[in-house]
């Protein structure tokens, strides 16, 4: 009996010494592998899993085309055409069945000449440029505007009436790229919006933060930033990209720090806001039964956060320093069969 009891009292005392020695260093690969922080444990990031599984749609015979998404984005110039050809096509990989381009017309045969799989309308720069896009709205299931948008005045005051008609329609919308040039001039067209999401990388940021805040951004506190920005714009969504992405909707941040790779090609953050584009129509329709009381929106981001960093990481695995966005692309189907599909 007591031979038993020095025993237990020895394992006892060497599980504290083991747990005085390794717990901290655990905690913080834990901390620096998950991004613990007290709104998102472990368990937490298992459950974000889950709950874009949850939003997904199940595959099933019954479907007509379109019922999966049917996706547009505003963009594409006489400088860009890049970009909102791999927004668009992001939107039909990830699981969209249709995806619109609506661009500046001599973008148009350019991007119609990179996919035959892409419907592409050359009125982003026609005087009824607003009154074109609005003919299809009511088909359209999310609308992302700015990838390779560019900053001619005349483009972004038709892109100004298209938010706005959009809205009037309480169509989603993914503001990316020069979109957040439009939006950090004119704050007041998505204030407070809560079907947008707003998608900035550092740049980008820092303007809007300059617009709608004032003064540099606090570096020393990226998540109390994203947060603040959002409160600011009236809750709209708020991702920011970067070595860990961020993402608010003025009440909660999650963090995304899903493993991708050292390349930082061009173009990246155009496959984001394209694959957001399916995630949010499917979010929105799950509802918050499927998200489990989150926002839809918070899951849509994560899903697309974590899918976009998973295929930088599967290409640079064959491509390495190599890789490009086309090879990111490549990898959207396997990348989201290993996260998403059980
Ligand atoms: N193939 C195509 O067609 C593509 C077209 N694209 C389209 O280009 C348009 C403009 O978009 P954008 O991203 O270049 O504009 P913006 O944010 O003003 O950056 C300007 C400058 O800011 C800096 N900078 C940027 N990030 C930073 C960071 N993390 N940390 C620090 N600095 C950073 C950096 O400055 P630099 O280092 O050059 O001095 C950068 O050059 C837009 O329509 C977009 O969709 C792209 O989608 C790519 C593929
Ligand atoms: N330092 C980093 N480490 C890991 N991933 C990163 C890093 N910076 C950005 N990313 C990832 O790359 C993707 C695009 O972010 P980025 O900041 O490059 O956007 P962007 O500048 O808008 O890209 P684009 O060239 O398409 O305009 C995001 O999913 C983000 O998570
Ligand atoms: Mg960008």
């Amino acid at each position: 009996m007591a031979g038993r009891e020095v025993a237990v009292t020895a394992a006892l005392a060497l599980l504290s010494a083991a747990i005085a020695l390794y717990g901290p260093p655990l905690r913080s690969v834990l901390r620096r592998t998950f991004s613990l922080h007290k709104a998102q444990s472990v368990e937490d990031m298992e459950n974000f899993f889950q709950l874009v599984r949850n939003i997904v749609p199940a595959p099933t015979l019954k479907k007509h085309k379109g019922q999966d998404g049917q996706i547009g984005v505003v963009g594409g110039c006489q400088e860009y055409t890049g970009a909102p050809y791999f927004a668009a096509i992001s939107a039909l990989k990830v699981g969209a069945d249709l995806s619109h381009v609506f661009c500046a017309r001599e973008a148009a045969p350019v991007i119609k000449s990179y996919s035959p799989e892409l419907i592409v309308h050359p009125v982003l720069d026609s005087l009824s440029a607003v009154e074109e896009v609005q003919k299809w709205l009511p088909r359209l299931h999310v609308l992302i505007v700015g990838p390779g948008l560019g900053r001619d005045d005349q483009l972004l005051s038709n892109v100004r009436g298209i938010v706005e008609a959009s809205k009037a329609r309480d169509i989603p919308l993914v503001i990316d790229a020069d979109g957040l040039w439009l939006i950090a001039q004119q704050p007041a067209l998505i204030q407070g919006y809560q079907k947008a999401i707003l998608t900035p990388n550092k740049m980008e940021f820092s303007r809007l933060w300059e617009a709608v805040i004032g003064g540099p951004v606090d570096d020393r506190d990226h998540r109390g930033s994203v947060l603040r920005l959002s409160q600011a714009l009236g809750n709209v969504t708020v991702v920011q990209k970067g070595e860990q992405d961020l993402i608010s909707n003025g009440q909660q941040v999650l963090a995304c720090s899903q493993e991708g790779s050292s390349r930082r090609c061009g173009g990246q953050g155009d496959l984001l806001s394209g694959s957001l584009g399916p995630m949010v129509h499917w979010a929105l329709l799950a509802g918050p039964e499927k998200t489990n009381g989150s926002s839809p929106l918070l899951v849509a981001a994560w899903g697309a956060c974590t899918l976009t960093r998973q295929c930088n990481h599967q290409a640079f695995q064959k491509h390495g320093r190599s890789t490009t966005t086309t090879d990111m692309i490549s990898e959207v189907g396997a990348a989201f069969s290993k996260l998403f599909e059980t």
